[in-house]
């Protein structure tokens, strides 16, 4: 019988043996069927154990390798990531061929503490998200290999930036790839809040809709508003653009300092915290928490909110003070909240501000679509990879 044999692909030549290198290079040949088998067998082993090759590799399983690629592997980076991050970030690592690298392969639970401790044990870079508190302690833990710390956040509030400053270790993260992303869900979560569109799916399902009525589940409208942001940077131009062509009236900002670029692209007036509470029919936090910032959403920062004003949150429930908010909401001080984040996340399922009507609470999704979590890590692994590299980051921390 005659078997036509095809070229194997290149990328299978090389490492075929040298008498099956030279049967397959002439393009026809005449073998028997239990020859041809055998071959085609050995053929398959040798495939399959170059693949576990490049499988293990990265995953650091150094069983079975050559020692030339065990001498390879000791020449890379270690890396430890503590989340399973979405796979563009995945890849640009594994196929980095610079780190090698451990990671927590679950996004459901976070790395527990003692497991995280251990695992960062000298280690060169840390590829961490914001459930991570990076401080003193697990830096103690990771030793003086630790060069490059990598969030996959516009947050940083996680990472103690003084210790991390003293020890010289260089810090990278994510902004601007989720301002988009994050403007978005801000405006949904502000029209979502100021039409009560919860509390009216929520009558719609129980039977709580009878007939059409002339004042039931008004709300507020955007329309000849004054829409105030706390915190000008780019997620807060970024919303003002979305929400102008709902006819705002007026933006209005504050910030340590007036921020007179970023307000000229959205027309935005500066004024003082105090005129910003009492102005706002809508107020947008989006600042950094910072010991600064740290609960200034207060007693008095509400009670000078007008009672029809609606209070939005994406930026960190920190800078909240979560009691003095469910006074102002319970007692009508102001109309109503909208919260992407909280404290502590998740918030218990019994906290007084889930009995409340007008607070709508997300998980902190803001910025939950699959291109931005994915842009996200890649950049990550990017600012990592380079960090390693002694060369400037994409998006890099000034400490
Ligand atoms: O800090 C961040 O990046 C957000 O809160 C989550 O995307």
């Amino acid at each position: 019988m005659v078997k036509r044999i095809q070229e194997p692909p290149p990328e299978a030549r090389p490492g075929l043996c040298a008498c099956l290198q030279q049967t397959l290079n002439s393009k026809v040949l005449h073998i028997h069927p239990l020859q041809f088998s055998l071959l085609l067998a050995m053929w398959s082993c040798h495939m399959a154990l170059r693949r576990l090759q490049r499988i293990a590799a990265p995953l650091n399983i150094a069983g079975g390798l050559t020692s030339k690629a065990q001498r390879e592997m000791s020449s890379l980076s270690r890396v430890y990531v503590t989340r399973q991050i979405p796979p563009e970030g995945l890849k640009i690592l594994k196929e980095s061929g610079q780190v090698q690298f451990e990671l927590w392969d679950s996004d459901d639970v976070p790395v527990p503490r003692k497991e995280l401790l251990q695992k960062v044990k000298g280690v060169d870079g840390l590829l961490c998200v914001l459930t991570e508190k990076i401080d003193k302690e697990l830096l103690d833990a990771a030793g003086p290999n630790l060069k490059v710390i990598s969030t996959m956040s516009v947050g940083f509030d996680h990472l103690s930036l003084e210790e991390l400053k003293n020890r010289g270790i260089r810090v990278g993260y994510t902004p601007e790839v989720l301002t988009d992303a994050v403007a978005e869900l801000t405006v949904a979560l502000l029209l979502t809040t100021s039409r009560r569109l919860i509390e009216a799916t929520h009558e719609a399902k129980t039977g709580g809709w009878g007939t059409w009525r002339t004042l039931w589940l008004c709300g507020y409208e955007l329309a000849n508003s004054t829409v105030g942001i706390f915190g000008l940077g780019r997620i807060g131009v970024a919303i003002a653009e979305r929400l102008a062509p709902f006819k705002v009236k007026k933006f209005i900002y504050t910030d340590v300092a007036p921020r007179p670029e970023l307000a000229k692209q959205i027309n935005a007036e500066y004024v003082s915290m105090d005129e910003l509470t009492k102005r706002s029919d809508f107020l947008a936090m989006c600042c950094a928490l910072t010991p600064e910032t740290k609960e200034i959403c207060n007693k008095n920062f509400f009670s000078k909110m007008k009672k029809t004003s609606i209070f939005i949150n994406t930026s960190r429930g920190g800078v909240v003070n979560q009691d003095d908010l469910y006074e102002a909401l319970s007692t009508g001080q102001i109309a109503g909240a909208g919260l992407d984040v909280t404290v502590p996340e998740p918030l218990p399922t019994s906290h007084p501000l889930f009995t409340l009507k007008n607070c709508v609470i997300l998980p902190h999704i803001a910025s939950a679509s699959y291109t931005t979590r994915n842009a996200m890590s890649a950049l990550a692994a990017n600012n990592l990879l380079l960090g390693l590299r002694d060369e400037p980051m994409i998006k890099e921390l000034q400490l």
